[in-house]
């Protein structure tokens, strides 16, 4: 059997990894490479997937981090994938929480390990939030420091939100993390197939256990709109909302324009709105730390009778 190339996408909620996965299947695409995913959500729903659905082999680890809860899922996934499609590639998408090591750790899993080599760790850091890191907790700030330091390649990402002086203060942070992986400025996390940085070192790297979901409760929920709602309620919701939601993605429909859906994203403050082909469920993905739960349901409850009745 052939060995098969591993890549392993790291880095907090938000910070671009699946646009650089779409970037890097498009490419593949056009390579005539035979590629699959494995992708990792914290919450129940995979809008990912959703996004790439264009016939990727995608296996989906849903409802948990897979550095923490989900190792043997993830060591399943790949030796189903090696085994029953055998592509060129295996992308994996983990979730934003994860730890690049604990992922590095299952691949060397005896079970995969001789099929497999991981080609590169790849961590995407949102620029703009390195620079605001002071509002996050002690222990997501670790985090992100670790999925820096453990990375083969580091794109630094959103550069269209940063100007040179921020840039240059970045790096010389992430150069004083990890002085030897290869640096990339990117927007829309745009880079080269050949651009991604080949693994030196072979032995798993001892490193801080970092299990966030467990001990940062960092949890999700997964909320349905049956009907559209109303926008200019939604974005007054949303303007309320604490900043300890980090990301919330989904798919909704207005009450203005009920034959148009829209894919939405948020992470830390930035809504985008994406006009998406496909009529998807209108389900609402959040994922935050002490995420008050009863208090989301009661409000986005309140948004299903903000909508004019079509
Ligand atoms: N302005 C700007 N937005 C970006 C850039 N890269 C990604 N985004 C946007 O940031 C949002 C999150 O991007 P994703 O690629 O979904 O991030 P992710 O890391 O996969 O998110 P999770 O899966 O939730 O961890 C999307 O709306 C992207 O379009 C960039 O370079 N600049």
């Amino acid at each position: 059997m052939k060995n098969v190339e591993v890549v392993i996408l790291s880095g907090f909620l938000g910070s671009g990894k699946t646009t650089l996965l779409q970037n890097l299947l498009d490419q593949e695409k056009k390579h005539d490479r035979k590629y699959a995913v494995v992708m990792n959500e914290i919450g129940n729903v995979s809008i990912d997937s959703d996004i790439l659905s264009d016939g990727t082999r995608i296996e989906e680890i849903v409802n948990g981090c897979i550095c923490c809860t989900n190792k043997s899922q993830l060591e399943k996934a790949i030796l189903t994938l090696t085994l029953m499609e055998q592509p060129d590639v295996i992308y994996i998408e983990s979730s934003g929480i994860a730890h690049p090591m604990e992922i590095y750790d299952t691949c060397l899993s005896p079970v995969i390990a001789e099929n497999i080599f991981v080609k590169s760790i790849m961590t995407v850091l949102d620029g703009p939030l390195w620079l605001n890191q002071k509002r996050l907790s002690l222990k997501i700030r670790k985090l992100l420091e670790e999925q820096v330091r453990y990375a083969d390649q580091i794109l630094i990402n959103k550069m269209d939100l940063l100007n040179n002086l921020e840039y240059e203060k970045l790096l010389t942070e992430v150069n004083g993390l990890n002085p030897l992986a290869v640096k990339k400025m990117t927007t829309y996390s745009k880079i080269s197939l050949e651009d991604i940085a080949h693994r030196e070192e072979k032995v798993t790297v001892a490193h801080e256990q970092l299990h966030v979901e467990n001990h940062l409760h960092v949890s999700s929920l997964t909320y349905l709109f049956e009907e559209p709602i109303n926008r200019g309620a939604f974005m007054e919701w949303l303007n309320e909302i604490p900043s300890s939601i980090y990301r919330i993605k989904g798919f909704l429909r207005f009450d203005n324009e009920p034959d148009y859906t829209y894919l939405f994203q948020y992470a830390y403050g930035v809504p985008y709105f994406i006009e998406s082909e496909i009529n998807f469920s209108m389900n609402l993905v959040m994922i935050g730390e002490n995420l008050n739960k009863e208090t989301c349901i009661k409000q986005l409850n309140g948004l299903r009778h903000s909508a004019k009745k079509i």
